[in-house]
This record gives structure tokens, sequence and C-alpha cells, in this order.
């Protein structure tokens, strides 16, 4: 086990609750609703419209940027555009989710074309995340069974989790706004990354102790992500620096 990553974990939890980031998320349209709650339940302030008349104003705004490329078409392109310009301008980090892109070519390519653009992080399952390649310097997220969190030869793992999640929609898609969170309190993408999966897992498994399946699993999650504190993180973090 890293000592220090729970209680750094734990500290920026504690930050989150106290400064109240603003996160600006472009998602999908199957799931905004979900991932609101689960920023709002955290202690974030999300965002979510995607107009491209309004996003360069609300990104200006936040504090960090989430970018989730599914149900994409032509105005959620130009909306992309745009608030990764704005974003790139202001110095806010933002997080990349290639949501469905091992699906559609075109989607894959906008996606490498933004990991050229400078995220701090991709955050992908692991058939979007195999088809991508992460430039030097990017974070590199895979979520699974393991969590792993890579950047320039190092990487670390996170078993934290209950396998309901997968059973939900979007809980991959929340995880990657929880990363944008953390982005916001925390400079290096690395920590941030970490601590957000190890966040989200730890509320997955509280949520998995009270959820009969994945209908009752959803807002048992919005209740843990609320509910978490320090002392959880320093109790149950599973996470450790892989060996080479
Ligand atoms: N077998 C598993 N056991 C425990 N946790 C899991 C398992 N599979 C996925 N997860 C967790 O579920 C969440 C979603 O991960 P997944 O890799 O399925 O993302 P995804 O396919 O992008 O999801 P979505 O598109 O529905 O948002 C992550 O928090 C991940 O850690
Ligand atoms: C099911 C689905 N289709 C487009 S986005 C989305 C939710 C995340 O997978
Ligand atoms: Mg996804």
């Amino acid at each position: 086990m890293n000592a220090v990553l729970p209680e750094r974990a734990a500290a920026l939890l504690d930050e989150v609750r106290q400064r109240r980031p603003r996160v600006h998320c472009l998602m999908n349209g199957v799931v905004p609703k979900f991932v609101a709650d689960g920023l709002s339940a955290l202690g974030a302030i999300p965002s979510m419209t995607s107009s491209p008349e309004e996003v360069g104003h609300f990104v200006a705004k936040a504090d960090a940027l989430l970018v989730n490329l599914g149900t994409l078409d032509a105005r959620r392109r130009e909306a992309i555009g745009i608030a990764v310009g704005v974003a790139a301008e202001r110095g806010r980090p933002w997080a990349l989710d290639p949501a469905h892109c091992d699906y559609s070519p075109p989607r894959a390519a906008f996606a490498q074309e933004l990991l050229a653009r400078g995220p701090a992080v991709l955050r992908a399952n692991a058939a979007e995340y195999d088809l991508l390649s992460v430039p030097a310097g990017v974070v590199a997220v895979r979520t699974g069974k393991q969590d792993r969190i890579a950047q320039n030869g190092a990487a670390f793992s996170v078993t934290n989790g209950h396998p309901l999640a997968a059973m939900v929609t979007g809980t991959g898609c929340l995880s990657g706004a929880v990363i944008a969170v953390f982005l916001a309190i925390e400079a290096d993408p690395f920590i941030a990354a970490s601590a957000a999966m190890v966040v989200f897992g730890i509320a997955a498994e509280m949520a998995g102790e009270t959820a009969t399946g994945p209908g009752s699993f959803e807002p048992a999650l919005l209740d843990a992500l609320a509910n978490l504190g320090g002392a959880h993180i320093l109790q149950f973090a599973k996470a450790d620096h892989e060996q080479d």
C-alpha cells in the first residue's frame, strides 16, 4: 500500500467540500443528470450546457472541464472545439473521455486529435483505451475491475470498486467527471486522477454494501459520494504503485 496517496486523497476531498470547484461537463445525451448529481453529491458545482454559443462563457468561469464524446454530433464537435480553446487560453485543466470511440473511426480520429490539444487526463474503458495512443505527459486512466493510472512510465493501480458499477450506464462517465473535480484543486494531474479513482472506488464499495442490484446501486452511489469522508479513505484505500 502506498501510504502517501490515501492521505493526499483525504485532504483533497476536504478541499473539494470547502472550495466547491465549478466543473463544466460536455456530457453525452445519455447520462447528464446522473453525472451532474454525482458531482453535486461530492461537493462540486456542475454545469452542463453544450451550446456552441455559450460554452466558452461557461468554461471561462469553470475551474476544470470534462469533454465526453458520447452521442457526438456536429454541434457537440463545434462546442468541444470552442471549450478546449478557452480552457487552453485560461489555463484550465481538462479531462477527455473518448466514449465509444471504439465503435466509430471518425470518433476515434477526433479523440486522437483532442489528445494532441493537451488534456491533463484521458479516462477510458479498456476497449477505448487500447485504440488510442496517448502523448507523453498526458495522464492515462484505464478503468475496469482494476483502475490503472499511468504517466511517463510510472503507474498506479486502484483496486477499490464494486462489480455493480459495471451494470449501471454512466459510472465511467461519472468517474471522468470526478477526475475533473480533482484536477480543479490539485495541480499534479497524476495525483488528481489517482485520488479521484480511490474516492470513486470507495464510494462504489459503500454503495455496494446496501444495493440489491443496479437500480438501487445508482442512488446509493450518490449517497456514498456525499457521505464519504477522509476516514473512509484512510481505512479502505487499495492503491499501489505498479512494479516493473
Ligand atoms: N468488474 C468490475 N469490478 C469493479 N468495478 C468495475 C468493474 N468494471 C468496471 N468497474 C468500474 O465501473 C466504472 C465504469 O468503468 P468502465 O470501464 O465500465 O467504464 P465505461 O465503459 O466508460 O462506462 P460508461 O460508458 O457506462 O460510463 C469505473 O468506476 C470502474 O472502476
Ligand atoms: C450508452 C451510451 N451511448 C452513448 S453515451 C452512453 C453512456 C456512456 O456509455
Ligand atoms: Mg465510457
